[in-house]
């Protein structure tokens, strides 16, 4: 069983404090975890920390997996390499090392990635041809090639349809799912969360003031209080749990 769990982790940048005491219970693998917070929340700055791209105090601890089965998944990927899709799926493969000749197993791996995130059809497209939402799904094929145990990704659908939106987290939920990975989505749309994610991490304030199955950390009153904003959660009429913005509610949202 795969897990990541965070001690009193800190983070700043020179003399500025952006995370004083994120701390949360073990966040068990095998479904999608959210990580929901206002804008400059601090959420990449989390992810950066947890990944290692950043020092600070406390303790990132992993159980079931080591530093190098992690992936993160910035919001702004570069992709003006001259190389196909397929070719710059092969390469974030290999970053892991072990020489350029490529297994029936990578090769396996690669065809595989490409066909759940619906890539199949432009594997021989240059990656600078590509629009943003594609680009988008590269970046996430890139990230998920070598299978890592525990995937963090930063706004992973903003640049996507609805159609594409909708796929793309069904596939990262199946990926979690068949291979136990712990993945955490930094997403903005909370209908997509309620829909995708069955547990919810809150950010506010320099730390995560909720975590849990995301119906009971997405409340009315915790949403006022991350975004300053008046909602109701009341379901559909096919069962599913949405959120219907009144407006703000006037008041102060947390830094
Ligand atoms: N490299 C950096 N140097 C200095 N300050 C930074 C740096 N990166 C981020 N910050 C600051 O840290 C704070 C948190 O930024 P971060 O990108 O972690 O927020 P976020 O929650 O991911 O925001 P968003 O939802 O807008 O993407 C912001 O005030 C930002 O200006």
């Amino acid at each position: 069983m795969v897990s990541l769990a965070l001690e009193q982790v800190g983070a700043r940048y020179g003399r500025r404090e952006i995370l004083s005491d994120a701390t949360c219970a073990p966040v068990a693998g095998g479904g999608l975890t959210a990580l929901v917070g206002a804008n400059a929340a601090g959420k990449s700055t989390l992810f950066r920390r947890i990944a290692g791209q950043l020092r600070g105090p406390g303790i990132v601890r992993l159980e079931g997996a080591a530093p190098h089965d992690l992936r993160y998944m910035p919001q702004d990927t570069g992709m003006s390499a001259a190389l196909t899709v397929y070719e710059s799926v092969i390469l974030a493969l290999k970053q892991g090392g072990g020489g350029w000749r490529l297994s029936a197993a990578e090769l396996a791996a690669v065809d595989d990635v490409l066909h759940r995130f619906g890539l199949a059809d432009l594997a021989q497209r240059q990656l600078p041809e590509l629009s943003g939402g594609q680009r988008q799904s590269v970046s996430i094929a890139q990230t998920l090639v070598s299978q890592p145990k525990v995937v963090l990704m930063d706004e992973p659908t903003s640049a996507l349809d609805l159609f594409r939106q909708y796929e793309i987290l069904e596939a990262l939920r199946r990926y979690a799912e068949e291979t136990g990975a712990v993945v955490i989505l930094a997403l903005h749309d909370l209908n997509q969360v309620m829909r995708a994610c069955a547990t919810t991490l809150a950010l506010a304030e320099g730390r995560i003031i909720a975590a849990g199955p995301t119906l009971e950390v997405l409340t009315p009153e915790m949403i006022s209080r991350l975004y300053g904003i008046d909602s109701r959660v009341e379901r559909c009429s096919r069962g599913c749990p949405m959120m219907i913005v009144d407006g703000p509610s006037g008041q102060a949202r947390a830094g």
